[in-house]
């Protein structure tokens, strides 16, 4: 099938580069010229893993292009994928100026029927809408159905998730085109789930909204768990193992960040109150969100006190592991925090250096060296857990350091290894563990 996917961002890049893999003919289209220039060069410019290999196997064999010219790609295609941004307004609504103007492009250049599919997460109603756009806007009298196919891969793993899918949804009021849609991602053998488009589109807003609840649920039973003396990780294992509550994303930590959590919650508390619907339980899953990035923080100042003039190794920037991205990621908020305490920052991280840099205030500086950051510290952070930062010895790290204090955001480690490593170690939702010279 001749396939157009349009924005190569996360989504539209891994989703080109597999449904090529899959055999179809597919073209993506980018306004960003660098980002094309870069892709023809066989250079991905996120880092995922296994992407870049995958993605110069089907340029070479011919299943993959790259151009910025809406004319090449939308004149042969049968399938139309939107996969733009739809980044958060200051109000917290999803903001469609990106998806608008594909829709602009789209009604210049279509010529033939093809389906045109919205992969971009985009609040109940964006397709209807956008179809409308098109047709008030369409330059040759052609006609064309839309089809709501909202995206679930994450980032880190988004190749895996693209061939093991617990689901693909497909909203659509058009069987012909719901058909052709089918036939696209047949081969990734993944059941269909088939619903009209304002439930695909809200589904995909439930999905995530749900996920981060779960997240902000167990992070406040942690805050527990350390009053009472419980641990957080056991009471985790212990919930999940009910099938009816499932063991994904009960992982406590120093809440969720990335570029689809923060900003979808912010949005369906927003599609909510358009509807005169105060989505009160969403609201308070934020609230506890941008409380918990707080945490590390609290916990450093009831250990020191005062945090001026200490220097603060932070290990993982990303928002987590094995992804570059730093789209709200916690890193952002916390080492401006300490900054603003009056610390010194300086940041380790195995691949996100680079993005660091141009988001984080200009005082933290960097290093790729994980030992050169830790040495002379006051204390380190953990932030994301990478596996080149859950490797460490922490007997070996303690000793680089001024003072063997750890403030472990992402429970790296087992409690007996700290006590075995003689340091003070502070993790979430578990006893901390302090060294005892007597
Ligand atoms: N990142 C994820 O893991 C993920 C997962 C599921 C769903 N989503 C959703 O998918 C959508 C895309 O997310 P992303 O992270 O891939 O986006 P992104 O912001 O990283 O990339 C978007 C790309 O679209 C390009 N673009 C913007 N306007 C364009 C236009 N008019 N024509 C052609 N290209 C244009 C940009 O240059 C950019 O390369 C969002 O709605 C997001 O919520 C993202
Ligand atoms: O138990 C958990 C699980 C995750 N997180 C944090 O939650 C955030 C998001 O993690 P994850 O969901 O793994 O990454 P994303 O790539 O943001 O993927 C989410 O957002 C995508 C964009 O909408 C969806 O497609 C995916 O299904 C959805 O999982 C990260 O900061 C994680 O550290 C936790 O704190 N505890």
């Amino acid at each position: 099938m001749k396939v157009t996917v349009i924005g190569t961002g996360y989504v539209g890049l891994v989703s080109g580069v597999c449904y090529a893999e899959i055999g179809h003919e597919v073209t993506c289209i980018d306004v960003n010229q660098d980002k094309i220039a870069q892709l023809r060069k066989g250079k991905s410019p996120i880092f995922e893993p296994n992407l870049e290999e995958l993605m110069n196997k089907n340029i070479h064999n011919g299943k993959l292009q790259f151009t910025d010219n809406y004319l090449d790609g939308i004149e042969h295609a049968e399938v139309i994928l939107i996969a733009v941004g739809t980044p958060c307004k200051q109000d917290g609504t999803a903001d469609l100026q990106f998806v608008e103007s594909v829709a602009a492009n789209i009604a210049l250049y279509i010529k033939k029927y093809a389906v045109i599919v919205i992969k971009s997460t985009v609040p109940v109603g964006t397709n209807h809408y956008i179809g409308e756009l098109i047709k008030k806007n369409l330059v040759h009298d052609t006609d064309f159905d839309m089809v709501s196919n909202p995206e679930f891969l994450r980032e880190g793993t988004a190749i895996k998730d693209t061939f093991n899918g617990d689901r693909i949804v497909l909203g659509s009021d058009s069987s012909k085109a719901l058909a052709i849609v089918e036939e696209l991602h047949k081969q990734f053998n993944i059941p269909y789930f088939l619903t009209d488009t304002r439930s695909a589109e809200m589904i995909k807003y439930a999905a995530n909204a749900f996920l981060a609840t779960k997240i902000s649920f167990i992070n406040e039973i942690a805050k527990i768990c350390e009053k009472v003396g419980a641990n957080v990780e056991d009471v985790a294992l212990g919930m999940g193992k009910d099938k009816r509550i499932g063991e994904h994303f009960l992982k406590a930590g120093i809440g969720y960040g990335g570029s689809c959590f923060p900003k979808d919650t912010k949005a369906l508390v927003q599609i909510a109150g358009n509807v005169e619907h105060d989505f009160e339980l969403l609201r308070s899953v934020i609230k506890v969100n941008i409380g918990q990035q707080q945490a590390l923080i609290e916990k450093a100042i009831s250990y020191f006190g005062d945090l001026s003039e200490k220097k603060i190794a932070i290990l993982g920037l990303s928002f987590k592991p094995n992804t570059d991205d730093m789209r709200d990621a916690a890193s952002v908020v916390i080492t401006d925090k300490l900054i603003s305490l009056g610390a010194s920052v300086i940041a380790y991280d195995p691949v996100t250096i680079e993005n660091a840099k141009k988001i984080l205030n200009p005082r933290v500086t960097f290093n790729t060296n994980i030992n050169e950051v830790m040495y002379d510290a006051d204390c380190v952070f953990i932030l994301t857990e990478w596996d080149q930062i859950k490797q460490i010895d922490l007997r070996v790290a303690g000793r680089l350091m001024k003072n063997p204090v750890f403030f472990d955001g992402r429970n790296c480690f087992t409690l007996e290894e700290a006590q075995r490593a003689e340091i003070d170690y502070f993790s979430i939702g578990r006893s901390a563990v302090i060294r005892n010279f007597d």
